[in-house]
Order: C-alpha cells, then sequence, then structure tokens
C-alpha cells in the first residue's frame, strides 16, 4: 500500500506511552497540535528512527520498523536546519540526493523552488551568511525535493512573515501532489494545518501514562 501506516506504533519517553494507529494516504497529511510537551517531536523522532519505537510502520508498502534511521525513506525537516556551515548553500542543496548527485530534471527543480521562494541569488553563499528566513526556505527546498514518501516538518514555518509563509504553504502542498508525498506536520497554527493537512491532533489523545511503581 502506498502512503504510510502506523500500527500499534508506541513511543516511550520516561514514564509517557503514546501508541498510535494511523493511516496516511499518499499525498496527503496530518497535522500534530496541541501544547509544548504533549510529544509532537517524540512521535517525529520515533518514525524517523532517532528514537526507539514498538509496532509496525509502514511506508509505501514496506514495513521500516526494524530499519536504521539512515534506511527510511523519510525526508524531515528539523527546527534547527542542520546545514554544513563550511559549504555552500548549492553543496548543501545537492547533499539531499543519492551519492549528492541530482540528475539534471532534480538540480532545475531545486532552481525553480530557489526562484519561486526568492532565494535563488544565495546559492553561492554559506549557510552562516543567511538569516534565519532564508535557512528555512533552504531547508524547506532541500526536504521536500528529496524524492522520499514520506516527509515530516517540524514548524517549517516559524521564521516567515505572512507573505513569505503563505507563498512557502502553496509551494509545498504543490510539491506534496505533484509528487505524491505523505506529510506529518508540527504546526501551532490553524491556517497552516488547514492549508497542508486533512487532519489534525494532539498526541495528548494518544497518551497512556504509567505510574511509577511506589
Ligand atoms: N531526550 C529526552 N529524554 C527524556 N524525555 C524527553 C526527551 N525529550 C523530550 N522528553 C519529554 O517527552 C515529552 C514530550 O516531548 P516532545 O519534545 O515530544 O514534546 P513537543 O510536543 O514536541 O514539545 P514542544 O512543542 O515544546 O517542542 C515531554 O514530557 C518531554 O519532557
Amino acid at each position: 500500500m502506498s502512503g504510510c501506516q502506523l500500527k500499534q506504533f508506541s513511543v516511550q519517553r520516561e514514564t509517557q506511552r503514546w501508541c498510535y494507529d494511523l493511516q496516511i494516504p499518499a499525498g496527503q497529511g496530518i497535522a500534530l497540535m496541541g501544547p509544548s510537551g504533549c510529544g509532537k517531536s517524540s512521535l517525529l523522532e520515533a518514525i524517523a528512527g532517532f528514537i526507539p519505537h514498538q509496532g509496525a510502520l509502514w511506508i509505501a508498502g514496506v514495513d521500516v520498523s526494524q530499519q536504521p534511521a539512515q534506511k527510511r525513506p523519510v525526508s524531515y525537516l528539523f527546527q534547527q536546519q542542520n546545514f554544513f556551515e563550511h559549504l555552500t548553500v548549492a553543496t548543501n542543496l545537492r547533499l539531499g540526493f543519492a551519492q549528492s548527485h541530482p540528475t539534471a530534471e532534480q538540480w532545475q527543480a531545486v532552481l525553480s523552488a530557489c526562484e519561486q521562494l526568492e532565494v535563488a541569488t544565495l546559492l553561492d553563499r554559506r549557510p552562516a551568511e543567511l538569516s534565519g528566513g532564508q535557512q528555512q526556505r533552504l531547508a524547506l527546498i532541500r526536504t521536500l525535493l528529496r524524492p522520499q514518501p514520506l516527509v515530516l516538518l517540524d514548524e517549517p514555518f516559524s521564521a516567515l512573515d505572512d507573505q513569505l509563509r503563505d507563498t512557502a504553504c502553496q509551494w509545498v502542498k504543490a510539491q506534496l501532489k505533484r509528487q505524491q508525498q505523505s506529510l506529518i506536520l508540527i504546526t501551532h497554527r490553524a491556517e497552516e494545518a488547514e492549508q497542508l493537512t486533512q487532519h489534525r491532533f494532539s498526541p495528548k489523545d494518544f497518551l497512556h501514562t504509567h505510574k511509577n511503581p511506589s
């Protein structure tokens, strides 16, 4: 089956445990909302393979739950953009593709995205020479153009003003549709969730709290 499916997928942080049964069809998305500390980032980290989980995780028809993080077909944008500081923006963008060699078509898509998101003149700079909003748009481009079936975005528009936020949101929506990627989005803004996803929920609703033995 295409898309992404979590079956009895459980994540543990000390005394807290969340258990999820979710399905996200290809080209569709869900938004994780809710207060600080409710478990939004923990779910993304477990799906990406950075923290342990139990249960099954199917992505594009394959159960990847036993795979290490680097093998999972997931493209993840953290709140910190994690660029290599000693490399130019262009080289950082190339690193998103297999063997760091995008095809001519893939690189054309990168350049076109850079034009649309108004960062095309920045490709020869180093990340430290960019504003927070410029870094965020370039990180979005790197994340969305990696040809992975599942995209995880953690507050991807937080450094953008309203006009750029709207432009970036529309671009993300078009990319997901064109590449039939599933999305899990963390956001505090209802309008972003409505624009990009079909379902919204809080991890709080999936929480089982254990009492420490006394
Ligand atoms: N590395 C860690 N070790 C132990 N507990 C952690 C760790 N990281 C987070 N937690 C705890 O797990 C719970 C969920 O945290 P998580 O970061 O997933 O929440 P969040 O909803 O993403 O919060 P925020 O909106 O503030 O980023 C919190 O109680 C937090 O204190």
